[in-house]
């Protein structure tokens, strides 16, 4: 079993998120995707809407016989990254997962508490972002770890390789963003 995750904020969810999970599932070759609503991201400020609340968004805006909403990280205790990974392998040793994230993650994910352990942990699957394709190429971790990237080709593989391994894919491009739907207020 090959289960991508995909963390974030969700405050609030939206196409975009839903649009970057389809497209996982089928180059990545997943079978499940956990939508992980964060409990807070520990590089933002400002403290997000209640979790419930976004849990509840984010489950009528996601549904997909393969993929599942959840607040597990809450459940679990953890807020960093590396240790829900850590902890999701302890608890399911036979799954593979896979850790998702739009480009402008990719561009930031250096600054990301004990970043090099998630990325030696499990392979990442990143998907094209509008505005955020070439700082995600060129960004700390891509250079580093430029010998551990798979060609868009075999991303097909990527739950069934070993760490590090990492795929960019140019999937169709959609605009939305939570910041943005915030600002329109359509989340107050
Ligand atoms: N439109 C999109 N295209 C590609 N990836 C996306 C898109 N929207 C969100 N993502 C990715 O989904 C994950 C969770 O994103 P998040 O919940 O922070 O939404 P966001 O729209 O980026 O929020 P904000 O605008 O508040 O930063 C991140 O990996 C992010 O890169
Ligand atoms: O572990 C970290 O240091 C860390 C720093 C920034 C973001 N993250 C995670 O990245 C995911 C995307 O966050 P966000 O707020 O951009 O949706 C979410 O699961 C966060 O917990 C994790």
């Amino acid at each position: 079993m090959v289960v991508g995750l995909l963390g974030g904020s969700f405050d609030p969810a939206h196409g975009g998120h839903v649009h970057i999970t389809r497209e996982a599932l089928r180059r990545f070759g997943l079978d499940r995707v956990w939508w992980l609503v964060s409990p807070g991201n520990p590089l933002k400020t400002r403290g997000p809407a209640p979790l419930d609340r976004r849990l509840d968004h984010a489950r009528q805006i996601m549904q997909h016989p393969r993929v599942t909403v959840t607040d597990i990280e809450t459940r679990l205790g953890t807020r960093y990254t590396a240790q829900t990974i850590a902890r999701l392998q302890r608890f399911y040793p036979g799954v593979r997962f896979v850790w998702l994230m739009g480009a402008d993650n990719l561009a930031q994910f250096h600054l990301w508490e004990d970043w090099r352990s998630i990325i030696g942990a499990v392979p990442i699957g990143v998907l094209a972002r509008p505005g955020d394709r070439i700082a995600a190429r060129t960004s700390r971790a891509a250079t580093i770890y430029r010998d551990a990237r798979v060609p868009a080709l075999g991303a097909q593989r990527l739950g069934r390789m070993p760490a590090p391994a990492w795929a960019f894919v140019n999937v169709p491009m959609h605009g939305a963003s939570s910041s943005a739907i915030r600002a329109g207020g359509g989340w107050s």
